[in-house]
């Protein structure tokens, strides 16, 4: 017999938060509730868009079934262009109920299973076998909550609109179906400024009790003269075991990156701040 671990109280919030646990019962009805007719119809639709052209294989069977529903729940419009490419998933440009959405689709099969598992092994509920698939399921409702979490504590994140299955739904980050720029790949006029937004950012975030887990110059956009954090699958409670090697590791990022643009400063006195 395993032995019953007693969530802690910052265990149990993070739960909680994670509203809505997975009923597979639920989910295989409802999948069952559209019809195929209907479901070929709407891959029809689909096809015409550009993001089925770039990656038709992007929309798998079950990914189709959990765009329908996006759509039937009025989350979703029209789908554009790929915007990202990635091993993990792939970043599609889409109409939303509210203007332009960014729609991150993981893929199942591709999944780093162990990776994801690494970090999702600090929740008691992740204890025993759990299916590649459930764990991406798990994986995105986490992303999702992270970034709401995130947007209550002040940070500039995109904000979290929905998710279904596999597919994550948040605003967009640029215009036109053109996203904004990684910070890495414009010229940034006042370093000094930036560097105290996003050491403010990280700090924030410590306060409301979540690590990023992997800020660098590729999670940070800049929208509007304004940086914007993204990518938050892999955040964590500062109470997981992982926690404080992965906030050392942020700062080692942070203090890298704006050291090479001038900023005098290093990981320790990042850590200090976000910290202190
Ligand atoms: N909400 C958004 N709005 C606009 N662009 C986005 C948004 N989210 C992600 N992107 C774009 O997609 C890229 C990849 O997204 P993200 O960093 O969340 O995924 P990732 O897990 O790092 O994926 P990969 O393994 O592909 O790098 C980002 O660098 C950014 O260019
Ligand atoms: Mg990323």
């Amino acid at each position: 017999m395993e032995d019953e671990h007693e969530p802690t109280d910052a265990e149990r919030t993070h739960d909680e938060e994670l509203a809505g646990e997975i009923d597979e019962d639920e989910t295989v009805e409802r999948e069952r509730a559209v019809d195929d007719a209907e479901l070929r119809e709407f891959e029809e639709r689909i096809k015409d868009s550009d993001a089925y052209d770039v990656e038709a294989e992007v929309f798998d069977e079950p990914t189709l079934r959990a765009l329908y529903k996006l759509v039937s729940d009025g989350h979703v419009r029209a789908v554009g262009g790929v915007v990202s490419s990635g091993k993990e998933a792939n970043v599609v440009e889409a109409d939303g109920a509210d203007g332009e959405v960014a729609l991150k689709i993981y893929r199942v099969a591709a999944s780093s299973f162990d990776d994801m598992r690494k970090y999702l092994e600090g929740d008691p509920r992740f204890e025993g076998a759990r299916s590649k698939k459930e764990l991406v399921v798990e994986w995105v409702r986490r992303e999702y909550s992270n970034l709401h979490r995130a947007s209550e504590a002040g940070v500039n994140v995109p904000e979290p609109v929905a998710h279904e299955r596999n597919i994550l739904v948040s605003e967009f980050v640029g215009e036109d179906g053109v996203r904004a720029p990684q910070i890495r790949e414009v010229e940034i006029e006042n370093p000094e400024t930036c560097y105290e937004v996003v050491v403010g950012y990280a700090s924030r975030l410590h306060d409301a009790g979540i690590v990023h887990g992997d800020l660098s110059e590729y999670n940070l956009l800049v929208h509007d003269g304004e940086v914007v954090v993204i990518d938050m699958g892999q955040s964590v409670d500062v109470k997981h075991p992982r926690a404080d090697d992965l906030l050392e590791n942020d700062c080692k990022n942070v203090a890298r990156f704006f050291s090479s643009l001038g900023v005098g400063t290093s990981r320790d006195e990042v850590l200090k701040r976000v910290t202190g």
